[in-house]
């Protein structure tokens, strides 16, 4: 069995939501494919260490925070690696590269460049996530207050909603579902439905969110492009993983009407459960626009919410920002 090698890498982004990719350089270990900067853990440090020892040496730049993101293993014919994804949200200095062929500012939905190094497709999947989902409660407020909330958010830059209408009737939940799909289409954003496969299939959804008792019940993935899942401890986060799940959701942060009497994870509670995961995972539980700093340094993607998403003001950078909005 190969030894397992420990790699740190950054997403380091700009404002813009762009992120810098380097090219591999002659000589190495699938020269010419691009990467994420960063390399390997040496005896002793922490990956979070690693990553801001690299960006200096290889990059001349400071990495001030770090947010840890998402861990994957691969297996290379040279090695197999661990990586240590990190997003490098605030740094400095001016990036003066030494090790790679080229670089490249790239966003996520509109890679200019390739071939990426083999264990980084899913990497670039999870960068297409948006950051906030808003999860519908029509049941609750009315079909037209949701449809009028999500115009409202949807307009301020919600771009991932999440279809959860337990106690509409099949035919209202049926309607309702094809029109968040129009309304969320037509603003560039991702629809998911709750716990129907073949909903979403039919209203045109792009995936589907499974609750806690269907991820435990599910031999394979849904074939689906978007697929999650709601997870309230390790093992659930484990089996979405397992799956080969696009994101779950984990929660609840703080105690939340939808599950009275139960208590919240608190962030370190949320920090230790989502921690060194494949996929990215969101928090939930009584979080609004305020928690996203709070959510991101725990290791959360974002944040997702049936009440606090809906009210997002239009300065807030609401979604993964792509350079498709101009930047
Ligand atoms: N930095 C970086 N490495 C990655 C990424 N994805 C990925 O599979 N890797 C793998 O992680 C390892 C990174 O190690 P490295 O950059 O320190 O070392 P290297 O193999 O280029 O050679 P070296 O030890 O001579 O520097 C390589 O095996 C590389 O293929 C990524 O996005 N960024």
């Amino acid at each position: 069995m190969k030894k397992i090698v420990d790699v740190a890498a950054g997403v380091i982004t700009r404002a813009d939501g762009s992120f810098l990719l380097g090219q591999r350089a002659p000589g190495t270990f699938y020269p010419g494919y691009w990467e994420f900067p960063g390399g390997k853990v040496e005896p002793g440090e922490t990956p979070a260490a690693a990553l801001v020892r690299e960006l200096d040496e290889e990059l001349g730049i400071r990495a001030h925070t770090l947010y840890p993101w998402l861990m994957r293993e691969h297996h290379y014919e040279h090695a197999h690696v661990r990586l240590h994804f990190f997003e490098v949200a605030a740094w400095s200095g001016e990036v003066n590269d030494h090790v790679h062929s080229a670089l490249a500012w790239q966003c996520a939905d509109a890679l200019a460049v390739g071939p990426m190094l083999p264990a980084n497709g899913p990497i670039l999947k999870a960068l297409c996530l948006p950051r906030r989902m808003g999860i519908t409660h029509a049941g609750e407020i009315g079909v037209e207050a949701q449809l009028a909330a999500l115009d409202a958010a949807l307009a301020a830059g919600l771009r991932l909603v999440q279809v959860r209408e337990p106690v509409l009737s099949a035919p209202a939940r049926e309607s309702f579902a094809a029109a968040v799909v129009r309304r969320a289409h037509a603003a560039g954003a991702l629809v998911v439905v709750n716990g129907d496969v073949a909903l979403a299939q039919c209203c045109g959804a792009d995936g589907v969110h499974l609750p806690a008792h269907q991820l435990t019940a599910l031999t394979q993935r849904p074939a689906l492009p978007w697929v999650g899942a709601s997870c309230h401890g390790r093992d659930e986060l484990l089996r979405a993983a397992e799956l080969g799940l696009d994101y779950a959701l984990l929660g609840a942060v703080r105690p939340t009407p939808t599950h009275p009497g139960r208590s919240g994870l608190g962030w370190e509670g949320f920090a230790r459960l989502a921690a060194a995961l494949p996929m990215p995972v969101l928090a939930l539980g009584g979080l609004g626009d305020a928690d996203m700093a709070a959510a991101r340094a725990a290791g959360a993607h974002g944040i997702a919410g049936i009440r606090g998403m809906w009210q997002l003001s239009a300065s807030a950078p609401c979604r993964t920002p792509s350079c498709a909005d101009g930047a």
